[in-house]
């Protein structure tokens, strides 16, 4: 791991490391994550297709790579930036080294540069398109930077398609069958079907193109609208379904995308944020209790509305139940007249804390109340 590697920034940024991973060509959004642990999961969550993650923490790699912690079937994000990579990794669960595994699965990475100017420049001018270059792809800055301003923006990107399951499958509840929940594949990571089966809840998941007969066949006791990658603006054939869901007064529980999903259902909107939130230490407000949890985060978009407020929406009310006190950002919304809810933060996420898992209570609750 000595040769060069690139990333060029969409501002026309210019950075020079050594080479990590595979060498090559990979172009995607450009946007930092905060967490110190984690980073397989970042890595595989499919959330983060089609982005170029750049990790604020300066030593990555110390725990290794191993067979268990993989939340789907393969490494999901378009590039890798890290500053300094552990030379040998260290951990009892530890199966193989970080660059091995990435060279592996032909992901292109960038060791050995300042992940925190990087970060710096995201966070003034926002999140970027970028590219990471080495090997063959080397080349003069401005034809780098060319074929950077040649990649498609993540604002219109309509990526599920790209990560759901090509086949329904179902992930039994541990011990007794409590409840049958229909979950959406929008880009599901493997820790949410694991964790609602902790609770007596089975879980068949979906292919996102499925109809509104497939998800409800068998009249599941609850939906689920899982994570995933692009812009909930594109979304169409999941708003729809969501809708219909909502008029059948089916319990219905969203996370992150299935939040925007849910929100945009309701007659909501949804922007892109100038860099987002990703991290594992991020503060929410529930403004029904009043209390703050610390969250695991990872979203580049945000629902529009005035946290706290209610609004009226097809479904009936709508409170604007939590935000995020960094930046005042919608984090949440809890329908009052039909039995739905959502956040915009990962209660699933391993590495990470665990303040928001009783959402998944919440959800058993509502399907138990139904
Ligand atoms: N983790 C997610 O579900 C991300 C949702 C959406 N793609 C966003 O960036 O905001």
């Amino acid at each position: 791991m000595s040769d060069e590697a690139v990333l060029v920034l969409e501002d026309g940024s210019v950075h020079r490391g050594e080479a990590f991973g595979a060498r090559g060509r990979t172009l995607g959004e450009a946007v930092f994550a905060t967490g110190m642990t984690g980073y397989q999961e970042t890595l595989t969550d499919p959330s983060y297709h089609r982005q170029i993650v750049v990790a604020t923490a300066p030593h990555i790699g110390n725990t290794g790579w191993n067979d268990e912690d993989d939340e789907s079937v393969r490494i999901q994000v378009a590039g890798y930036v890290v500053r300094d990579p552990a030379r040998r990794p260290s951990n009892w669960r530890s199966q193989r080294d970080l660059a091995e595994e990435l060279s592996r699965q032909g992901v292109v990475g960038l060791a050995g540069v300042d992940t925190r100017a990087i970060t710096r420049r995201l966070r003034e001018a926002g999140s970027m398109r970028a590219g990471i270059f080495s090997g063959d792809a080397l080349a003069d800055a401005t034809t780098m930077r060319a074929a950077v301003l040649d990649s498609p923006a993540m604002t219109g990107a309509d990526l599920a398609g790209a990560v759901t399951t090509g086949e329904a499958y179902t992930v039994p509840a541990v011990g007794e069958t409590r409840f049958r929940v229909a979950a959406l594949d929008l880009g599901i990571k493997a820790n949410t079907p694991r964790m609602l089966a902790e609770r007596g809840i089975e879980t068949r998941v979906l292919p996102s193109t499925a109809t509104i007969d497939e998800l409800l066949d068998g009249a599941p006791d609850g939906v689920f609208l899982s994570n995933g990658p692009g812009d909930p603006a594109t979304a169409v054939h999941a708003v729809d379904l969501t809708a219909e869901v909502l008029r059948r007064e089916v319990p219905l529980f969203g996370i992150c995308f299935g939040n925007q999903i849910l929100s945009r259902a309701l007659g909501l909107g949804t922007y892109k944020m100038r860099y987002g939130h990703r991290g594992i230490n991020i503060p929410v407000v529930d403004h029904t209790t009043g209390t703050v949890a610390i969250t695991s985060q990872n979203h580049g978009f945000a629902v529009a509305g005035e946290p706290g407020a209610r609004v009226a929406s097809p479904a009936g009310t709508v409170h604007l139940s939590h935000s995020c006190p960094n930046d005042g950002t919608v984090e949440g919304v809890t329908c009052e007249d039909v039995p739905a809810f959502s956040v915009q933060y990962h209660p699933e996420a391993a590495a990470g804390p665990h303040d928001a898992a009783g959402l998944f209570d919440r959800f058993a609750d509502l399907m138990g109340k139904n």
